[in-house]
């Protein structure tokens, strides 16, 4: 069953004229609109998640793929004017429009965003499982011993030691930061997590184990989840399908594997053989 439909999704940076979708995209070869400077981030995107199912989103840096998951995630960049339409399973309406409460719940229980940077997803001055115990709070959570129950067991899942619980995030390691930010992602078991570039600033034998946490936690919840990267590999890892951007427009999408095989688009071919 369809979780999330999004059409017509943009993101723009800049006042917007009558000329900026025609002047942006693949074919103008850029983001950026000629007549009035507006930056077209992402733009005329079509896309929907089923339950359970994992979706990438590739291309390569400025491609608009953190401005379309965070609009999908309903982030708000004050800088920035979203439009188009976003409907979700069980809400009535067009999510990119719900007042701040309705926004509020939602972002605390149904759809989880895990940041790229550490630093905007985690308070590394508090400890890393009041940083899981917040999120809990924020859904309306109540009993300590439930609230610290339920961290110890999102520890266990994704693997960070339960010891290290009461020391403070700025202790843990990398790795272990970013399973906190999964774990408090998890918390409410939410039906979409949409996760910004899991592997930033990991090496590579942390990223490829955060990974593996990630995708046999996200198969046992059943948990449906927008993958952004600008790594193949971790899309060909985790997506069931791939979108490809480029200048803020979606220029390829499909079964991850037969984008990966057998790519349509000149862009993705460059983007494969570049990695090859
Ligand atoms: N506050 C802002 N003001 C103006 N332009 C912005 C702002 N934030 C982002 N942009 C622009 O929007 C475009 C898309 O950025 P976005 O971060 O979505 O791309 P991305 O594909 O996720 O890149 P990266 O992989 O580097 O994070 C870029 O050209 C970027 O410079």
């Amino acid at each position: 069953m369809t979780l999330l439909e999004a059409s017509a999704v943009e993101t723009i940076y800049g006042p917007g004229c009558p000329d900026c979708l025609d002047a942006t995209g693949d074919r103008a070869g850029t983001n950026q609109c000629p007549r009035c400077g507006t930056v077209v981030a992402c733009a005329e995107a079509d896309l929907d998640v089923a339950e359970g199912e994992v979706l990438g989103i590739v291309g390569e840096s400025g491609s608009g793929k953190s401005s379309l998951a965070e609009a999908l995630a309903l982030e708000r960049d004050p800088e920035a004017t979203v439009n188009g339409e976003v409907s979700y399973a069980g809400h009535d309406g067009n999510l990119l429009e719900v007042d701040y409460q309705t926004r509020h719940d939602l972002r605390s229980r149904d759809i989880s965003l895990v940041h790229q940077h550490i630093r905007d997803g985690l308070d590394l001055e508090f400890t890393g499982g009041g940083n899981v115990a917040e999120k809990l709070l924020s859904a309306g959570w109540r009993s300590y011993e439930d609230v610290r129950m339920r961290v110890r067991e999102l520890f266990e899942e994704t693997e960070i030691p339960v010891a290290r619980m009461d020391d403070p995030a700025r202790t843990y390691s990398g790795g272990m930061q970013r399973r906190v930010q999964i774990a408090r992602a998890l918390a409410t078991d939410p039906d979409l997590i949409v996760l910004d570039e899991p592997t930033t600033g990991l090496d590579v034998s942390v990223q490829a184990r955060v990974l593996d946490t990630f995708r046999r936690v996200q198969r046992e919840e059943g948990v449906a989840a927008i993958v952004v990267s600008h790594d193949l590999g971790v899309v060909r890892l985790l997506a069931d399908r791939t979108l490809v951007m480029r200048h803020g427009r979606i220029v390829e999408s499909g079964l991850t594997d037969r984008v990966m095989e057998d790519p349509h688009h000149e862009y993705t071919q460059t983007l494969i053989n570049s990695v090859i």
